[in-house]
C-alpha cells in the first residue's frame, strides 16, 4: 500500500438497532477520486465521520497509510461535512485564516493560502462578510476553502455539490480534479451520478451500510446485464421470444431492446435477427451509473 492510501478496513457501526455500516471496506489511493454514492440513509455520512476520525467505529478502523486516523492524522484531513460546520457570524476572512492556523500553518502562511483559495474559488470579494449573509452556494465554497487551506493530504468531502449552479460545480470539479492531480486521495459523496460518472476514477456504491460494487464506471457498466439495440426494420413483434437467455425488453419501429444473460451469445441473436430480413443497427447498450445504481441497490 502506497503511504497516503486512505483504507477503511472491515468497518462496522451501529447507532441502536440500526446497523449502519455492516463489514465495509474499500481503499481511496493518491491520485484517485472515488465517488461514494448510496440511497438516502445507506451510510456514507456515517463511513466519512468515521474516516475523518469524529465518529468511532464499533470494529474495523481507517487508516491513511500505515497510520490509524489520531489526531495527527486528523490534522492533515481536508473535510467538509454534509451539515457544514462554519461560525454564521464571523467574517469569511477571519475564519479561514483561524482554520488554516488551527491546522498548524502561521499567521503569513494562512493569509496567503486564504488569499488562493479564495480567488479560485470566486470568493475573494466576500472575505469582509459574515458566513451568515451569504448565498448557499458561496457558504460551500467558503466551506470547500476551509476544507483546502491547510493544504491537506486527503479530501474526504459529504455532498460538495449538492445545491451549486453549474458554474460553482465546474470550479469545484477542477479543484478536485486538480488536487487529485497532486497526488491526494479524494473521495466525496454524492447523488448527482451523471457527475460521479464524468468526475470519478473509482466508484463505490453503498447499500444498507455494505460494499454492493466498486471499481472504475467501465468497470462497473461491464459487469452489468448487456443489452442489445436490434434496428430489423422487417422484425415481426417477438421475433427474439424463445431465444435462449434472451429477454425482449421493448420493441417498436423495428427497434427492439433486448436483454442478455451474461453467457448468451450475441452472434447467436444477430443471427436470429438477420433471418427476419436485413439488419441496420446491431449494437451494445451500456447501462449508465444511474441505470447500474437503481439495479445494484434493488438487488
Ligand atoms: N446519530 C444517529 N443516530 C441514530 N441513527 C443514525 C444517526 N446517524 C445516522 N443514523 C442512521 O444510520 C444510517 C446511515 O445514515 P447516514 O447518515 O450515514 O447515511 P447517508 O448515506 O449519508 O444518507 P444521506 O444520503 O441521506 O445523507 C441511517 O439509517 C440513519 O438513519
Amino acid at each position: 500500500m502506497t503511504a497516503n492510501t486512505l483504507a477503511v478496513d472491515r468497518v462496522s457501526k451501529r447507532y441502536g438497532d440500526v446497523v449502519a455500516l455492516d463489514d465495509l471496506s474499500f481503499e481511496v489511493h493518491p491520485g484517485e477520486i472515488f465517488g461514494f454514492v448510496g440511497s438516502n440513509g445507506a451510510g456514507k455520512t456515517t463511513t466519512m465521520r468515521i474516516a475523518l476520525g469524529v465518529l468511532s467505529a464499533d470494529s474495523g478502523e481507517v487508516r491513511l497509510g500505515d497510520r490509524p486516523i489520531d489526531l495527527d492524522v486528523r490534522r492533515t484531513i481536508g473535510y467538509m461535512p454534509e451539515e457544514r460546520g462554519l461560525y454564521p457570524k464571523m467574517k469569511v476572512g477571519t475564519q479561514l485564516s483561524y482554520l488554516a492556523e488551527l491546522h498548524g500553518l502561521s499567521r503569513t502562511e494562512a493569509r496567503t493560502a486564504v488569499e488562493h483559495w479564495t480567488e479560485r474559488l470566486g470568493i475573494s470579494e466576500r472575505l469582509g462578510d459574515t458566513v451568515d449573509s451569504l448565498s448557499l452556494g458561496n457558504q460551500q465554497r467558503v466551506q470547500l476553502a476551509a476544507a483546502l487551506v491547510h493544504d491537506p493530504a486527503v479530501l474526504v468531502l459529504d455532498e460538495p455539490f449538492s445545491g451549486l449552479d453549474p458554474v460553482a460545480v465546474d470550479v469545484m470539479s477542477a479543484v478536485l480534479i486538480e488536487k487529485a492531480a497532486t497526488g491526494v486521495p479524494v473521495i466525496f459523496s454524492s447523488h448527482q451520478l451523471d457527475l460521479v460518472q464524468r468526475l470519478c476514477h473509482r466508484v463505490g456504491i453503498i447499500a444498507r451500510g455494505r460494499m454492493r460494487a466498486v471499481g472504475t464506471v467501465d468497470e462497473l457498466r461491464g459487469t452489468g446485464r448487456q443489452q442489445l439495440l436490434v434496428h430489423a426494420p422487417g422484425a415481426p413483434t417477438g421475433w427474439a421470444d424463445g431465444l435462449a437467455g434472451v429477454r425482449t425488453l421493448g420493441h417498436s419501429d423495428g427497434r427492439t431492446r433486448l436483454e442478455l444473460d451474461a453467457e448468451t451469445d450475441d452472434q447467436q441473436v444477430l443471427a436470429a435477427a438477420l433471418k427476419t430480413g436485413p439488419v441496420h443497427e446491431f449494437s451494445l447498450h451500456r447501462p449508465s451509473l444511474t441505470e447500474l445504481f437503481r439495479e445494484v441497490v434493488a438487488a
